[in-house]
């Protein structure tokens, strides 16, 4: 059937998800398809916080740390992550952001694989990783190698017996393609390398099983479909098989086996707690539990379910709406190799998305030519994506973009 407003409607009143969106405070007007950059607030969240600030904060004081549990919540926090991505519990621990997390687990991961002198990226990675790989490099003296999926398995045979950890995003930041974990892992492992992945654009997104595919370390950011809310605190984990040999780089006092016996030197737990580092940012942490509620309640595999729905929705949208316009779907149309969001190339991106944010819809710019737009079955429904293919086709046909308000780029793009 021709995708249409008609049909968007009857497809949202069939959506088992659709009361999902209730459980998120998303402004009336807006169409948002931002969800892989800042996930949107849930509802639940600012009667949490009120609770947490005023009578937690305000009336428990230093007592908190015991009476409501702020001791205990990176790890207790870190388990209810675990799950969505697929991790019994005792391997995954919240805290500090998404850049200290790759910086701190990739050096110890190249320390569990002494003597190996090769860094294996992935060559799209995210800024951050990359900088962060290249610096991770630097102090311990070894050579970072990019690769993409394509080149990764010939880069592996020439540095035979070199490669101590690869280094991969599960979903690309940009083009939204999905890669192997599984595979890639193993190639990994056969090369007697480590694999640590980025789950990022993955977690509560796509179903990740970080235990079932061996995979040996990861870190991801919780501000995006994990909706932490803003600079909320990223997760590291740790498969317990590594976890007493795990010699971290930042030992701050969390990490300690007793932290409160003050010692003179540092002696890790035995455990995840190690990856621990100072105090926890205790506010977003406790806004993130009460974030996670709505993605579990629901469970990842039936979002992946409608997003993947609304992706084949997208995409009959676009071919029978966009032909012409100069636009182009760069993430691939293989469902299997997508994850969730998708990246349309056009030659005037920012001035393309200046315009349509004009009209309600919000998505973001990359490599200054390509729109990103995030499809999340929690809370977008069919009709938001055709009311956003539709504005597309209304900017592009009318040249709409090109008023001088949307020549301006924005700082955050
Ligand atoms: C793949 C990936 N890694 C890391 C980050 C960010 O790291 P941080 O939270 O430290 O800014 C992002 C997004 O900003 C990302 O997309
Ligand atoms: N982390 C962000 C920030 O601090 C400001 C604005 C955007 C972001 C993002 O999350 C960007 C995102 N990781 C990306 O995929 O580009």
């Amino acid at each position: 059937m021709r995708p249409s407003s008609a049909l968007a409607k009857s497809l949202d009143a069939a959506d088992p998800l659709a009361p999902f969106r209730a459980d998120f405070a998303l402004p009336e007007g807006v169409v948002y398809l931002n969800g892989n950059s800042l996930g949107p607030l849930p509802a639940a969240v600012p009667g949490v916080m009120d609770d947490v600030v005023r009578r937690q904060w305000g009336e428990r004081l230093i007592r908190a740390w015991n009476d409501e549990d702020w001791w205990s919540a990176p790890l207790r926090v870190g388990d209810r992550i675990g799950r969505l991505i697929g991790a019994a519990a005792g391997q995954t621990a919240v805290g500090e952001s998404t850049s200290v997390q790759i910086f701190n687990t990739l050096v110890a991961a190249a320390r569990l694989r002494p003597g190996r002198r090769v860094l294996v990226t992935e060559a799209g990675n995210f800024p951050t990783d990359r900088y962060l790989a290249a610096s991770a490099a630097r102090l311990l003296g070894l050579e970072v190698v990019e690769t993409t999926a394509d080149t990764l398995a010939a880069a592996l045979d020439r540095h035979a017996g070199e490669v101590a950890v690869v280094f991969y995003p599960a979903v690309d930041y940009c083009t939204g393609a999905l890669w192997d974990v599984a595979g890639i892992t193993d190639l990994a492992h056969r090369a007697g390398a480590l694999a640590m992945w980025d789950l990022s654009h993955a977690a509560g997104a796509v179903p990740v099983q970080v235990d079932a595919d061996g995979v040996d370390l990861a870190v991801g950011c919780t501000y995006k479909y994990l909706s932490g809310g803003p600079g909320s605190p990223a997760y590291v984990y740790a498969a317990a098989r590594h976890q007493a040999a795990l010699d971290l780089p930042l030992t701050g006092w969390h990490g300690h086996a007793r932290p409160f016996d003050m010692a003179d030197g540092f002696e890790p737990a035995p455990d995840i707690a190690r990856t621990r580092i100072g105090t926890p940012h205790v506010l977003s942490l406790l806004a993130l539990e009460a974030a996670l509620e709505p993605l579990e309640r629901a469970g990842v595999a039936a979002v992946r379910d409608k997003s993947l729905k609304l992706g084949e929705f997208f995409l009959g949208c676009a071919d029978s709406m966009l032909t012409g316009l100069g636009f182009e779907v760069a993430t691939p149309r293989d469902p299997l190799r997508r994850g969730n969001h998708f990246a349309v190339r056009h030659p005037e991106a920012h001035a393309v998305m200046a315009a349509l944010k004009a009209r309600g819809v919000i998505g973001d710019v990359r490599s200054s030519t390509v729109l990103r737009l995030c499809l999340n079955g929690l809370y977008v429904s069919y009709t938001d994506v055709h009311t956003a293919v539709a504005a597309m086709q209304e900017v592009a046909s009318t040249g709409a973009h090109r008023a001088p308000d949307f020549q301006v780029r924005e700082v955050v793009t």
